[in-house]
């Protein structure tokens, strides 16, 4: 069996009580077939509430699942072991506790835990593994700072080293790009991707990141809000329309052209532009945020990118406004809406 990570017939949901104390099962997502494959970075995705959490923890083992089966390479979850699963399977969870006064590379060795014997003590092998998950994760030069210390992203690292030191074949993290910022959210995505890609790991993370997990994901598994999941390549569920069908909103829409998300505004009036490529999409942008829609000439408002570095606004009026900046440009526009 080469599959790493395989669900069949799995329903995952919450234990809950109703009004009268009976305990029953609130469904999340309901008889779900997945395979999660070695070598390949599987990204989940959905709107708040679509039951990511509830999946990756029934993933895991830390829920049971209300119906059907999780096997890692062919073996059922539910009949290992805590300590054989743990040499199998990691999971980095949001959730930002240290145990006190632990250095980061004392942190990343209680990922050992699973490979030591009773008393815990690290031989030369466990503290090589730990060096190699810190260095794998670009954090070698965090060895030894107190982990109380350690920024967000340098915490995200530090969680994903001490799940490779448990040296696993499968990998589940629960947003692990939460708190960070642009640059070092692509960078824990691209790490990611390499982990299943360089060391042959089963790799499945949720995140909100859709643009990024669009263009990095290998494999999404998909939530709407209707409890369904989808699964494929970022361009089956784009060309589907699954990924606008699950995140659009009132305000929000998914543009399967650029698989970006653009502002829905209502439109007041419309504008041409008469710019260069570099100012032209700014322009549109800007625009797009003032309510205008762009749309061929004759329009209520035409820019023009003059040659003094100035922006031209044209009414069809006949009133001209010249805008030094974007700033000034916006607040032209805006003055119109009041008028
Ligand atoms: N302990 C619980 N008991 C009962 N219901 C729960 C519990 N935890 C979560 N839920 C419910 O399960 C559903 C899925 O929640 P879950 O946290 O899995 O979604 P999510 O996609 O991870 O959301 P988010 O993006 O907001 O983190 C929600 O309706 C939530 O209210």
């Amino acid at each position: 069996m080469t599959e790493a990570l395989t669900a069949h017939g799995l329903s995952v949901g919450h234990r809950t009580r109703t009004a009268w104390g009976r305990a029953v099962h609130r469904v999340v997502l309901a008889d779900l077939r997945l395979t999660a494959r070695p070598a390949e970075l599987t990204v989940l995705l959905g709107p708040n509430g679509s039951g990511k959490s509830t999946l990756l923890r029934t993933l895991c083992g830390l829920l049971p699942p209300v119906a059907g089966t999780v096997r890692i390479a062919g073996a059922d979850l539910a009949a290992q072991s805590p300590a054989a699963l743990s040499r199998r399977l990691a999971v980095v969870l949001t959730d930002r506790t240290a145990p006190a006064l632990l250095s980061a590379r004392e942190l990343v060795a209680l990922g050992r835990h699973p490979h030591t014997g009773f008393l815990g003590r690290l031989r030369p092998a466990d503290l090589a593994a730990v060096d190699r998950a810190l260095r794998a994760v670009d954090a070698g030069h965090l060895a030894h700072r107190p982990a109380t210390e350690l920024s967000d992203g340098e915490w995200q690292r530090v969680l994903i080293a001490r799940a490779l030191a448990q040296e696993p074949r499968v990998i589940l993290l629960d947003e692990p790009t939460a708190f960070l910022d642009a640059p070092s959210r692509a960078a824990v995505t691209v790490l990611l991707r390499e982990l299943a890609h360089e060391h042959g790991l089963t790799v499945v993370a949720s995140t909100h990141d859709v643009e990024l997990a669009l263009r990095l994901a290998d494999v999404v598994w998909l939530a709407d809000r209707e409890g369904r999941l989808r699964t494929g390549a970022p361009e089956d569920l784009i060309h589907s329309g699954a990924v606008a069908a699950a995140f659009d909103t009132e305000h929000l829409a998914f543009d399967p052209g650029t698989a970006s998300f653009a502002l829905r505004r209502p439109s007041r009036g419309t504008a041409s532009v008469d710019a260069p490529p570099p100012l032209r999409p700014l322009l549109e942008r800007l625009l797009a945020r003032e309510g205008l829609t762009v749309a061929p000439g004759p329009t209520d408002i035409h820019i023009t990118a003059a040659d003094d570095d100035t922006l031209l606004l044209s009414r069809k009026d006949g009133g001209t406004v010249r805008a030094p900046t974007f700033e000034d440009l916006a607040r032209a526009l805006r003055t119109d809406k009041e008028e």
